[in-house]
């Protein structure tokens, strides 16, 4: 039983409510998040620090004829909680279940859909432009940006022409001085110095024609009510700076706030997390990069690596320990970390420039016009490549080997497994005159002795894996590890064969003049989106040389593919294990 929140459906509901009924509110819905984000997993820390926030605006304004907007989203639990999706949120981030973040087709109180950060200002302010132009001049905009993202390209972007307009947007920011790791750069030095008093006379955002106002205890409920109200009444772009914890209520969440962004299962009592079992375990992906790099970059003083904000998910945060003048954390920063690599690469470095999938689409025009066109030789190493699971549809890595064969000069490469992703890291840096990609997922690989030493591999070759009689099977990265499974099961091995394509950019072309020789059908399947992906290199090649044999293609469908287990996600797309061999099964 929750006394107060039992009784919230839906914002209006908040209303009615007295001071002292909302502030118990804030516990309850603490611990509501805390007991469901036990078991079910998810964004913990980020939600738990805008509770009191969260309350503070329903109660304030009137969604959602008034605009909200929450920048990345995973702090919007409580939103969600407070906005009709309470029964429904021990769902969140499962097949058929809520999305871990805003979309506009599950609520009408998500005002727009998130996921990648820094994009809050740009749309509210677009919103609230519209709102000018068609005369509905009261509507209130709201835009609640963190610390870390505000400090992105996009977000000051936004400020720029925020500040010139005469638009009723509020900006607020939530300071808690962290993204999943610690916030870095000078921007965070300033906003500390605004909190210490020492800055105030040439205030940023006023500089920049804001109404500004704060520092306030995010947490002090009825402070954030009564400077909410004010800041209704005041006309023009405004922002209100906010002081939050990360995690706030629950003791561990607080301590270690980068474990607890996204803790995995706790006990909801005492916030501690499930231990990991005993037994030797494949590494993830993400570490086989961070201590491989450590080993090269002791043998070659030319590699640096950088992350735009993410240490601890691309697991540079090995080498930031060990070589702190040697890689770099830019913050939210994807588009300057990849124009950043091209300088060090022009200047003699060996940049290994780690950027999940999904956040690379950011830095696009940077890998075209700073990069590839100038024939640069930057190392991406792209993780959380193919279908993410939980995090859904912003953040599945399928787009990037479309986007990128498309390229001049670039390689793009994808590992069958361990191994093959430390073997192309040392070739990266053996003198490689051109940029490339490596592509690997999340989650754990497949060997327990992974750490051998590493081969140099040429560039451009496949390998057989088995050779077959009548069907060729043609992978890339280590979705052929599930092409391995599927063959072993299938009904006919022998007459299929296997081969691990490793590169969709330059194609192996030997490879490929044989296999269409020699076998009746070719089945192509890779963890991307369809068009234009690695089936489509193969296919692309087929026609240019005449071959007229059958190519089945499996790969991501044009569709938005939503949230669930990796394995649910892959049997939605058709390139589970039982469903290549089901196909291997008919057509041999
Ligand atoms: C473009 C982009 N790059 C990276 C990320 C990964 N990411 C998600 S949350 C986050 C940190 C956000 O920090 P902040 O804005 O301070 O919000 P807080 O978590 O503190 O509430 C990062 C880097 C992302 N969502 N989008
Ligand atoms: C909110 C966000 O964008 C990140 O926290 C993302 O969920 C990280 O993904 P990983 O858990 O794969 O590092
Ligand atoms: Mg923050």
């Amino acid at each position: 039983m929750k006394k107060v929140l039992d009784k919230i459906n839906a914002p209006a509901d908040l209303k009615v409510l007295q001071l002292d009924e909302l502030v118990l509110l804030a516990k309850e819905l603490r611990a509501f998040i805390i007991d469901v984000v036990a078991t079910k997993e998810g964004h913990l820390g980020a939600s738990l620090g805008v509770v009191e926030l969260t309350i503070a605006i329903h109660y304030v304004f009137n969604t959602p004829t008034d605009k909200l907007i929450w920048d990345v989203g995973h702090q919007a639990y409580g939103h969600k909680i407070l906005t009709g999706r309470r029964s429904r949120f021990h769902t969140n981030r499962q097949l058929n279940g809520i999305s871990g973040f805003p979309k506009m087709d599950e609520s009408e109180y998500d005002a727009f859909g998130t996921g990648h950060s820094s994009t809050s200002i740009s749309a509210i302010l677009g919103m609230a432009l519209a709102s000018q132009l068609n005369k509905s001049d009261n509507t209130q905009h709201v835009a609640v940006i963190g610390d870390a993202s505000i400090a992105s390209g996009m977000a000051f972007e936004a400020l720029n022409h925020l500040g010139e307009t005469n638009t009723n947007v509020l900006v607020i920011l939530n300071d808690n001085t962290i993204g999943i790791d610690p916030s870095v750069g000078a921007l965070k030095k300033y906003l500390t110095n605004v909190k210490k008093g020492t800055a105030k006379e040439e205030n940023i955002f006023e500089c920049l024609n804001l109404t500004y106002s704060g520092p306030v205890d995010g947490h002090n409920l009825p402070l954030l009510i009564t400077e909410l109200e004010r800041l209704k009444t005041v006309d023009g772009p405004k922002l209100l700076h906010v002081i939050t914890t990360k995690g706030k209520g629950l003791k561990q969440a607080e301590k270690d706030q980068v474990t607890y962004h996204a803790p995995g299962k706790f006990n909801a009592k005492t916030g501690e997390r499930e231990h990991k079992p005993l037994a030797p375990e494949p590494p993830k992906f993400q570490d086989v990069f961070g201590k491989t790099i450590i080993e090269l970059a002791e043998k070659n003083e030319q590699i640096v690596g950088i992350t735009p904000a993410m240490p601890t998910g691309s697991s540079l945060k090995y080498m930031m320990e060990k070589m702190p003048d040697r890689a770099f954390d830019v913050g939210i920063a994807e588009q300057h970390a990849v124009t950043l690599a091209a300088g060090m690469a022009s200047n003699g470095l060996i940049p290994f420039c780690n950027i999940y999938s999904t956040f690379v689409q950011r830095g696009y025009d940077q890998i075209i016009h700073d990069v590839a066109i100038q024939n640069i030789p930057v190392v991406f190493c792209l993780d959380r490549a193919g279908l993410v699971g939980e995090d859904g549809t912003t953040h599945h890595g399928i787009y990037d080997i479309a986007f990128l064969r498309c390229i001049p000069n670039m390689i793009v490469f994808s590992p069958l497994d361990e191994v093959e992703l430390r073997n192309i890291m040392y070739t990266a840096q053996k003198g490689l005159k051109q940029p490339i990609a490596i592509r690997y997922p999340r989650g754990r690989g497949y060997k327990i002795d992974w750490q051998q030493p590493m081969e140099q591999i040429t560039i451009g070759s496949s390998v057989c894996l088995k050779q077959g009689s009548k069907t060729a099977v043609l992978s890339f990265g280590p979705i052929g590890n599930t092409v391995k499974q599927a063959i072993a099961a299938a009904n006919h091995p022998a007459k299929i064969g296997h081969f691990n394509m490793r590169f969709a950019k330059p194609l192996d072309t030997q490879a490929l003049d044989a296999i269409f020789k020699n076998y009746e059908q070719v089945v192509t399947v890779e963890d991307g989106c369809i068009i234009g992906g690695f089936g489509s290199a193969v296919l692309e090649y087929a026609n240019s040389k005449g071959f007229k044999t059958k190519i089945k293609q499996f790969g991501v469908p044009d569709n938005t593919i939503g949230h669930g287990t990796i394995k649910e996600l892959h049997d939605i797309c058709g390139i589970s294990w039982e469903q290549i061999k089901n196909y291997l099964d008919q057509t041999n």
